[in-house]
């Protein structure tokens, strides 16, 4: 490619590492020349609290759209489970990268691991998914939010706040916090989120020519895995205040989808579980397995739960 291709980011820590990760792919690989533009989102400037409560993950990706619509910028780079399920018209999520570690992590200055926790111990968490599968996993532990990007997460666990905090590994890892890890958890044992671990590429839909030139940098085995775990999350309604976990593992061709999915209110109901298995090779199998592991999940009384988030 000869033009500059201008990445629109956040500056968070955590966003600025990924956009610089991409920049350095696109130029290895596409010898494409790349430039950062920086920008603060209405998700960074209420950091401090509950996002569901004040509109959600699309908060974090709206002014890159902007950006991208007024051609200030021709790429945005996302973790993708960041991003809402469905993108607003005129923007396209083209490419999917290979996914680091999807497992969330045990963090804590005083534990070797969950299980080492005292009975009622306070821990630190950032969303409803985690919440309902900590509580579901050991109920007489406290569970407190924790917001804030992650050097402040981790702030205030060193402040001596919480007994130990849980977190995205693929976070931490990123930005060389890889040392602060105790343990991770099982996917089995704390389901993931969907899209856990994986770099999302949007520019805007009528952008072709980028899109053929992106296509190269597709991970398949990630973009069907995180197809079908995002097909969950849209067959149920697909809003982020939802403690709905999805995460899709292989063996050869089959595709391993867990899921499970919490009730927003503490300890009202139990966990909703599901295993599924598919061979999956392309698109359409992946969304069919996240859309039957809905169903599922909605044949285990899912509404109820749904109805009350
Ligand atoms: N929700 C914030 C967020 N978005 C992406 C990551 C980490 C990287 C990833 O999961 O891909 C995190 C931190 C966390 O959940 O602990």
């Amino acid at each position: 490619m000869t033009e500059k291709i201008v990445i629109a980011t956040r500056e968070s820590r955590l966003a600025l590492w990924q956009a610089e990760h991409v920049k350095a792919l696109l130029e290895d690989k596409l010898q494409a020349q790349v430039e950062l533009l920086g920008m603060t989102t209405r998700g960074d400037q209420i950091l401090d609290r509950t996002l569901s409560k004040v509109g959600g993950k699309g908060l974090f990706v709206k002014e890159l759209e902007t950006a991208l619509a007024e051609g200030r910028a021709r790429l945005a780079v996302h973790s993708l489970k960041d991003v809402p399920m469905d993108l607003p018209e005129g923007f396209a999520l083209v490419a999917i990268l290979e996914r680091e570690d999807p497992r969330d992590a045990f963090v804590s200055n005083r534990y070797e691991n969950f299980e080492a926790l005292p009975q009622g111990a306070l821990v630190g968490t950032s969303s409803l998914r985690r919440v309902v599968q900590l509580k579901n996993l050991r109920p007489d532990l406290r569970i407190e939010p924790l917001r804030g990007n992650l050097d402040t997460r981790l702030r205030k666990l060193d402040e001596g706040g919480y007994d130990a905090i849980v977190l995205a590994a693929a976070g931490l890892m990123r930005l060389g916090l890889a040392e602060r890890i105790r343990s991770r958890f099982d996917v089995e044992q704390m389901i993931p989120c969907a899209g856990q671990g994986a770099l999302g590429l949007e520019i805007r839909a009528d952008d072709a020519a980028l899109q053929q030139h992106l296509a190269g940098l597709i991970d398949t085995p990630t973009w069907l895995a995180t197809q079908a775990e995002r097909a969950v999350s849209r067959a149920l309604g697909g809003s982020c205040s939802m403690p709905l976990a999805a995460h899709g593992r292989w063996h050869g061709e089959q595709l391993t989808l867990q899921v499970a999915l919490g009730h927003p209110e503490e300890n009202a109901k139990p966990l909703l579980k599901q295993t599924l298995q598919a061979t999956v090779t392309q698109l359409d199998q992946a969304l069919a397995l996240g859309q039957q592991a809905a169903e599922a999940l909605r044949a285990l009384g899912a509404a109820d739960y749904l109805a009350a988030t």
